[in-house]
Protein backbone atom coordinates (compact mmCIF):
# COMPACT_ATOMS: atom_id res chain seq x y z
CA UNK A 1 0.00 0.00 0.00
CA UNK A 2 1.31 3.28 -1.38
CA UNK A 3 -0.72 6.44 0.95
CA UNK A 4 -3.55 6.07 3.33
CA UNK A 5 -5.47 8.31 5.74
CA UNK A 6 -6.99 7.61 8.91
CA UNK A 7 -9.67 9.61 11.18
CA UNK A 8 -9.55 9.25 15.17
CA UNK A 9 -12.31 10.96 16.92
CA UNK A 10 -11.17 14.17 14.67
CA UNK A 11 -13.48 17.33 15.22
CA UNK A 12 -13.42 21.15 14.17
CA UNK A 13 -14.11 24.17 16.09
CA UNK A 14 -14.86 27.84 15.19
CA UNK A 15 -14.50 30.12 18.11
CA UNK A 16 -16.29 28.54 20.99
CA UNK A 17 -18.85 26.08 18.45
CA UNK A 18 -18.23 22.79 17.47
CA UNK A 19 -19.06 22.27 14.66
CA UNK A 20 -17.84 19.01 14.17
CA UNK A 21 -16.48 16.03 16.51
CA UNK A 22 -15.85 12.42 16.77
CA UNK A 23 -15.52 11.62 12.93
CA UNK A 24 -13.18 8.18 13.35
CA UNK A 25 -12.45 6.28 9.93
CA UNK A 26 -11.21 3.00 8.87
CA UNK A 27 -8.17 2.91 7.39
CA UNK A 28 -8.59 4.83 3.63
CA UNK A 29 -6.28 3.16 1.57
CA UNK A 30 -4.52 4.73 -1.50
CA UNK A 31 -6.07 3.43 -4.78
CA UNK A 32 -9.62 4.13 -3.10
CA UNK A 33 -12.22 6.62 -3.63
CA UNK A 34 -13.86 7.47 -0.12
CA UNK A 35 -17.02 9.76 -0.87
CA UNK A 36 -18.22 12.39 1.87
CA UNK A 37 -21.86 13.22 2.24
CA UNK A 38 -24.05 14.70 4.11
CA UNK A 39 -26.73 18.09 4.23
CA UNK A 40 -25.43 21.49 3.87
CA UNK A 41 -23.80 22.87 6.64
CA UNK A 42 -23.07 19.12 7.90
CA UNK A 43 -19.41 19.76 7.98
CA UNK A 44 -17.76 18.37 5.05
CA UNK A 45 -15.90 21.08 4.45
CA UNK A 46 -14.40 21.82 7.62
CA UNK A 47 -13.49 18.18 8.06
CA UNK A 48 -11.32 18.64 4.87
CA UNK A 49 -9.65 21.98 6.00
CA UNK A 50 -9.15 20.28 9.27
CA UNK A 51 -6.79 17.25 6.88
CA UNK A 52 -5.68 19.64 5.02
CA UNK A 53 -3.87 21.14 7.85
CA UNK A 54 -5.93 24.49 7.34
CA UNK A 55 -7.44 25.02 11.06
CA UNK A 56 -6.68 22.68 14.37
CA UNK A 57 -8.95 20.70 16.31
CA UNK A 58 -8.96 18.16 18.64
CA UNK A 59 -8.24 13.98 17.57
CA UNK A 60 -5.97 12.48 15.06
CA UNK A 61 -5.62 12.90 11.46
CA UNK A 62 -3.11 10.18 10.04
CA UNK A 63 -1.53 10.29 6.51
CA UNK A 64 0.90 7.57 5.67
CA UNK A 65 3.23 7.35 2.69
CA UNK A 66 5.06 4.11 2.00
CA UNK A 67 5.21 3.47 5.87
CA UNK A 68 6.21 6.89 6.72
CA UNK A 69 4.14 9.58 8.52
CA UNK A 70 3.28 11.89 6.25
CA UNK A 71 2.50 16.08 7.47
CA UNK A 72 -0.41 18.07 5.67
CA UNK A 73 2.03 19.44 3.30
CA UNK A 74 1.33 16.05 2.01
CA UNK A 75 -2.19 16.14 1.18
CA UNK A 76 -3.65 18.16 -2.18
CA UNK A 77 -6.52 19.84 -1.44
CA UNK A 78 -8.73 21.31 -3.87
CA UNK A 79 -11.55 24.02 -2.10
CA UNK A 80 -14.88 24.46 -3.31
CA UNK A 81 -14.98 27.86 -4.27
CA UNK A 82 -12.67 28.68 -7.51
CA UNK A 83 -12.96 32.40 -7.58
CA UNK A 84 -9.54 33.88 -8.83
CA UNK A 85 -8.40 36.99 -9.02
CA UNK A 86 -5.36 36.91 -11.14
CA UNK A 87 -4.07 37.85 -14.18
CA UNK A 88 -2.15 34.40 -14.71
CA UNK A 89 -3.65 32.31 -17.93
CA UNK A 90 -4.54 29.08 -17.90
CA UNK A 91 -1.18 27.58 -18.73
CA UNK A 92 0.59 29.26 -16.03
CA UNK A 93 -1.50 29.14 -13.49
CA UNK A 94 -1.02 24.69 -13.50
CA UNK A 95 2.64 25.45 -14.03
CA UNK A 96 2.75 27.40 -10.81
CA UNK A 97 0.62 24.93 -9.13
CA UNK A 98 2.93 21.91 -10.06
CA UNK A 99 5.92 24.10 -8.98
CA UNK A 100 4.44 24.86 -5.59
CA UNK A 101 6.67 25.05 -2.72
CA UNK A 102 9.99 24.57 -4.76
CA UNK A 103 11.89 26.85 -5.79
CA UNK A 104 13.68 24.67 -8.90
CA UNK A 105 13.80 26.01 -12.58
CA UNK A 106 10.83 24.65 -14.93
CA UNK A 107 11.94 21.20 -16.64
CA UNK A 108 10.26 19.22 -19.28
CA UNK A 109 8.99 16.65 -17.17
CA UNK A 110 6.75 19.99 -15.65
CA UNK A 111 5.65 21.12 -18.44
CA UNK A 112 4.42 17.37 -20.01
CA UNK A 113 2.61 17.10 -16.81
CA UNK A 114 0.66 20.27 -17.19
CA UNK A 115 0.24 19.20 -21.24
CA UNK A 116 -1.09 16.39 -20.22
CA UNK A 117 -3.59 17.02 -17.57
CA UNK A 118 -5.19 19.79 -19.85
CA UNK A 119 -5.74 17.14 -22.13
CA UNK A 120 -6.87 14.59 -19.87
CA UNK A 121 -9.56 17.43 -18.99
CA UNK A 122 -10.30 18.60 -22.34
CA UNK A 123 -9.12 22.63 -21.37
CA UNK A 124 -6.31 22.64 -23.77
CA UNK A 125 -8.27 25.30 -26.09
CA UNK A 126 -8.11 27.90 -23.09
CA UNK A 127 -4.45 27.20 -22.15
CA UNK A 128 -3.74 30.33 -23.20
CA UNK A 129 -6.82 32.44 -21.48
CA UNK A 130 -6.89 34.72 -18.73
CA UNK A 131 -8.55 32.84 -15.55
CA UNK A 132 -10.52 35.69 -15.41
CA UNK A 133 -12.37 35.26 -18.21
CA UNK A 134 -13.24 31.70 -17.35
CA UNK A 135 -16.74 30.25 -17.42
CA UNK A 136 -17.83 29.08 -13.60
CA UNK A 137 -17.36 25.47 -15.04
CA UNK A 138 -14.18 26.37 -17.09
CA UNK A 139 -12.46 27.77 -13.49
CA UNK A 140 -13.67 24.55 -11.81
CA UNK A 141 -11.63 22.10 -14.27
CA UNK A 142 -8.98 24.38 -14.22
CA UNK A 143 -8.80 24.30 -10.23
CA UNK A 144 -8.73 20.66 -10.48
CA UNK A 145 -5.75 20.59 -13.05
CA UNK A 146 -3.99 22.91 -10.39
CA UNK A 147 -4.85 20.52 -7.63
CA UNK A 148 -4.08 17.10 -9.91
CA UNK A 149 -0.88 18.57 -11.11
CA UNK A 150 0.80 18.29 -8.24
CA UNK A 151 0.72 14.52 -8.55
CA UNK A 152 -1.23 13.82 -4.66
CA UNK A 153 -0.58 11.04 -3.08
CA UNK A 154 -3.36 12.27 -0.59
CA UNK A 155 -6.39 13.71 -2.50
CA UNK A 156 -9.58 15.66 -1.02
CA UNK A 157 -11.93 17.23 -3.49
CA UNK A 158 -14.62 19.73 -2.02
CA UNK A 159 -17.50 19.54 -4.78
CA UNK A 160 -15.21 19.20 -7.79
CA UNK A 161 -18.20 18.95 -10.51
CA UNK A 162 -20.50 21.36 -8.72
CA UNK A 163 -20.55 23.50 -11.76
CA UNK A 164 -19.72 20.71 -14.69
CA UNK A 165 -22.40 19.56 -17.15
CA UNK A 166 -23.26 16.50 -17.03
CA UNK A 167 -21.23 15.00 -19.89
CA UNK A 168 -17.82 16.79 -18.08
CA UNK A 169 -19.26 15.53 -14.29
CA UNK A 170 -18.90 11.91 -15.89
CA UNK A 171 -15.81 12.41 -17.63
CA UNK A 172 -14.13 14.24 -14.69
CA UNK A 173 -14.96 11.78 -11.91
CA UNK A 174 -14.18 8.53 -14.64
CA UNK A 175 -10.48 10.32 -14.66
CA UNK A 176 -10.68 10.88 -11.02
CA UNK A 177 -11.12 7.73 -10.09
CA UNK A 178 -9.13 5.71 -12.69
CA UNK A 179 -6.07 7.70 -11.32
CA UNK A 180 -6.86 6.79 -7.60
CA UNK A 181 -6.54 3.38 -9.26
CA UNK A 182 -3.61 3.77 -11.41
CA UNK A 183 -0.99 6.36 -9.07
CA UNK A 184 -2.82 4.68 -5.56
CA UNK A 185 -4.04 8.09 -4.94
CA UNK A 186 -6.17 7.97 -1.49
CA UNK A 187 -9.34 9.99 -2.49
CA UNK A 188 -11.82 11.80 -0.32
CA UNK A 189 -14.49 13.71 -2.44
CA UNK A 190 -16.92 15.68 -0.71
CA UNK A 191 -19.98 15.79 -3.34
CA UNK A 192 -23.94 15.92 -3.24
CA UNK A 193 -25.30 14.24 -6.05
CA UNK A 194 -25.63 10.45 -4.97
CA UNK A 195 -25.85 9.21 -8.53
CA UNK A 196 -22.29 10.00 -8.87
CA UNK A 197 -21.25 9.01 -5.81
CA UNK A 198 -22.53 5.74 -6.69
CA UNK A 199 -20.59 5.71 -9.97
CA UNK A 200 -17.37 7.25 -8.63
CA UNK A 201 -16.60 5.91 -4.93
CA UNK A 202 -16.04 2.60 -2.73
CA UNK A 203 -16.82 3.96 0.07
CA UNK A 204 -19.16 6.55 1.88
CA UNK A 205 -18.72 8.87 5.36
CA UNK A 206 -22.10 10.20 5.90
CA UNK A 207 -22.04 13.47 7.86
CA UNK A 208 -25.32 14.80 9.34
CA UNK A 209 -24.99 18.32 12.15
CA UNK A 210 -21.61 18.00 12.91
CA UNK A 211 -21.35 14.62 13.71
CA UNK A 212 -20.60 10.90 11.75
CA UNK A 213 -24.04 8.77 10.65
CA UNK A 214 -21.78 6.31 9.14
CA UNK A 215 -18.60 5.02 7.17
CA UNK A 216 -19.13 1.91 5.03
CA UNK A 217 -19.35 0.58 1.34
CA UNK A 218 -21.74 2.24 -1.04
CA UNK A 219 -23.82 -0.57 -1.37
CA UNK A 220 -23.78 -0.59 2.54
CA UNK A 221 -24.67 2.89 3.52
CA UNK A 222 -26.99 4.51 0.69
CA UNK A 223 -29.91 3.33 1.45
CA UNK A 224 -33.86 4.08 1.54
CA UNK A 225 -33.38 4.18 5.50
CA UNK A 226 -30.08 6.93 4.84
CA UNK A 227 -32.14 8.78 2.45
CA UNK A 228 -35.22 9.28 5.08
CA UNK A 229 -33.10 10.06 8.14
CA UNK A 230 -30.47 11.82 6.49
CA UNK A 231 -32.24 13.75 3.42
CA UNK A 232 -36.05 13.13 4.84
CA UNK A 233 -36.94 11.89 1.62
CA UNK A 234 -38.59 8.76 0.13
CA UNK A 235 -36.28 6.86 -2.44
CA UNK A 236 -35.35 3.75 -3.56
CA UNK A 237 -32.02 2.54 -4.78
CA UNK A 238 -32.60 0.91 -8.78
CA UNK A 239 -30.02 -0.08 -11.61
CA UNK A 240 -29.53 1.68 -14.52
CA UNK A 241 -29.66 -0.46 -18.25
CA UNK A 242 -25.40 -0.72 -17.30
CA UNK A 243 -26.23 -2.09 -13.88
CA UNK A 244 -24.71 0.85 -11.81
CA UNK A 245 -27.23 1.84 -9.09
CA UNK A 246 -28.98 5.07 -8.88
CA UNK A 247 -31.48 6.47 -6.50
CA UNK A 248 -35.00 6.96 -7.54
CA UNK A 249 -36.76 10.10 -5.69
CA UNK A 250 -40.88 9.56 -4.64
CA UNK A 251 -40.52 12.80 -2.51
CA UNK A 252 -40.10 14.05 0.79
CA UNK A 253 -40.80 11.62 3.51
CA UNK A 254 -44.52 10.42 3.70
CA UNK A 255 -45.43 9.79 7.77
N1 LIG B 1 -14.96 30.24 9.01
C1 LIG B 1 -16.04 29.86 9.71
N2 LIG B 1 -16.35 30.43 10.89
C2 LIG B 1 -17.41 30.05 11.62
N3 LIG B 1 -18.27 29.09 11.26
C3 LIG B 1 -18.01 28.46 10.09
C4 LIG B 1 -16.90 28.82 9.25
N4 LIG B 1 -16.91 28.03 8.16
C5 LIG B 1 -17.99 27.22 8.30
N5 LIG B 1 -18.65 27.48 9.44
C6 LIG B 1 -19.85 26.78 9.95
O1 LIG B 1 -19.52 25.41 10.10
C7 LIG B 1 -20.64 24.60 9.74
C8 LIG B 1 -20.17 23.58 8.71
O2 LIG B 1 -19.83 24.27 7.51
P1 LIG B 1 -19.14 23.51 6.29
O3 LIG B 1 -18.79 24.54 5.26
O4 LIG B 1 -18.07 22.64 6.81
O5 LIG B 1 -20.38 22.61 5.78
P2 LIG B 1 -20.54 21.71 4.48
O6 LIG B 1 -21.02 20.38 4.94
O7 LIG B 1 -19.31 21.76 3.65
O8 LIG B 1 -21.74 22.47 3.75
P3 LIG B 1 -22.19 22.63 2.19
O9 LIG B 1 -22.71 21.28 1.75
O10 LIG B 1 -23.30 23.63 2.32
O11 LIG B 1 -21.02 23.13 1.40
C9 LIG B 1 -21.73 25.55 9.25
O12 LIG B 1 -22.67 25.73 10.30
C10 LIG B 1 -21.00 26.83 8.95
O13 LIG B 1 -21.82 27.95 9.17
Amino acid sequence: MVASLQLHQVGVRYGKQDVLSGITTPLLKGGEVTAVIGPNAAGKSSLFRRIAGLLDGPGQVRLDYRGEALGSEGVCYMPQDTSVNTVLTVYESVLLARKQGTDRRVRDDDLEAVDQLLSSLRIEAIAFKGLCELSGGQRQLVSLAQTLVRDPKILLLDEPTSALDLNRQVEVLTLIRSLSREREICVMIAIHDLNQVMRVADRVLVIDAGTMVTCGPVSEVITPGLLRQVYKVDGRIERCSRLCPHVMIDGPVSH
